[in-house]
């Protein structure tokens, strides 16, 4: 007999040149999956057709709204996302069934003239469309001007010109996807600038009945094999302790907060930042939660540190609010 034909994966994604890089990598795993073949499918997002300010936008969610509905009605079969545009809510009939291993989540300066931070002229103007680097970038330098800029990545990159802007800041994953990674003139330290929730990693969605059964022998369980062998355990454990944080804060994507989870000898260390949006005051605070030792083969272990690092999340977000992270920052207010 000969052999089934692969199953076709059809894969969502936002049409931007990130996007589509981010995509891709995913697409070529699956592709290269016992008995997989996957296809593109691309979706328009309001957070690609509208162009207003991201915060006058509402924040949360304009960027996989669409796909997310693309997923539950059929036209495609999982969707990736940059996970720090996904919403820390879960939505009904979907599940992250893979995060890959991550990249850096930190923020980057591209400046002219190779300047860092620190060396910027005073006065200064600098491009970003977020209010926590906004506020960040004039926690560490009042002096600056901060200019408010949205569009993919090349068209901010493009703004750093004589006569309009000095810097912008950007992730550096993006622009490391991208191939733009030169541009960077600073990786900006966390305690300085501290990350979103996030950033840096993707999230595979996909339609819950399709993400379970990896131990099944049917066609539709390739799929759910190829997504757990995607997953990267150690990133999704640190994002889940930023999101947790996030989500106990009821702060969208467009709140100014940062928050960086990194795996240390004693455990789990989570730093957060809330700020006020004009940078003139900020908490940080930090926590460190010891995780049951990992056995990769045993899935109640790995279940047993996802809940520590989720509890870790909404301990650290209990320590800000008690210290008033919620009226500095202005969070669930929008
Ligand atoms: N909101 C836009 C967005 N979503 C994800 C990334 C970068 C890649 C990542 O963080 O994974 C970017 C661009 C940026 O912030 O510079």
């Amino acid at each position: 007999m000969p052999p089934p034909a692969p199953l076709a994966i059809r894969v969502g994604t936002r049409a931007s040149a990130l996007a589509l890089t981010q995509t891709g990598h995913v697409a070529a795993v699956l592709e290269a999956a016992p008995g997989l073949s996957a296809e593109l499918v691309r979706i328009t997002t309001d957070g690609d057709r509208l162009t207003g300010s991201l915060v006058a936008l509402g924040g949360t969610g304009v960027f996989v709204t669409a796909l997310r509905d693309a997923l539950l009605d059929g036209r495609c079969d999982v969707a990736v996302h940059s996970l720090k545009d996904l919403p820390t809510g879960a939505a009904a009939g979907l599940v992250i069934a893979a995060i890959p291993e991550r990249a850096d989540p930190r923020d980057a300066l591209c400046a002219r003239d190779g300047l860092t931070l620190a060396e910027l002229p005073a006065g200064a103007r600098v491009g970003t469309g977020s209010p926590r680097r906004a506020a960040q970038l004039l926690a560490a330098r009042p002096d600056l001007a901060v200019v408010d800029i949205r569009g993919n990545v090349d068209t901010r990159l493009r703004r750093v010109a004589p006569g309009d802007l000095d810097a912008v800041v950007l992730a550096a994953a993006g622009l490391a996807r991208l191939g733009r990674l030169a541009a960077a003139t600073e990786l900006l330290d966390p305690a300085v600038m501290s990350p979103a929730p996030g950033q840096g990693a993707l999230a595979v969605e996909a339609r819950a009945a399709d993400a379970t059964g990896a131990g099944d022998t049917g066609p539709r369980s390739a799929l759910a094999r190829a997504l757990a062998a995607l997953d990267h355990a150690p990133s999704r454990l640190a994002v889940t302790a930023e999101r947790a944080l996030l989500a106990r804060l009821e702060a969208g994507c467009a709140a100014p907060v940062g928050v960086h989870a990194r795996a240390t000898a004693a455990g789990l260390v989570l730093e957060a930042v809330v700020c006020r949006p004009d940078g003139g005051a900020q908490l940080r605070r930090s926590r460190t939660a010891a995780l049951p030792p990992e056995v990769p083969t045993d899935g109640s272990v790995v279940a047993a540190r996802l809940a520590a690092a989720h509890a870790l999340g909404v301990e650290l977000a209990d320590v800000l609010l008690a210290s008033g992270a919620a009226a500095l920052a202005g969070l669930g207010t929008r």
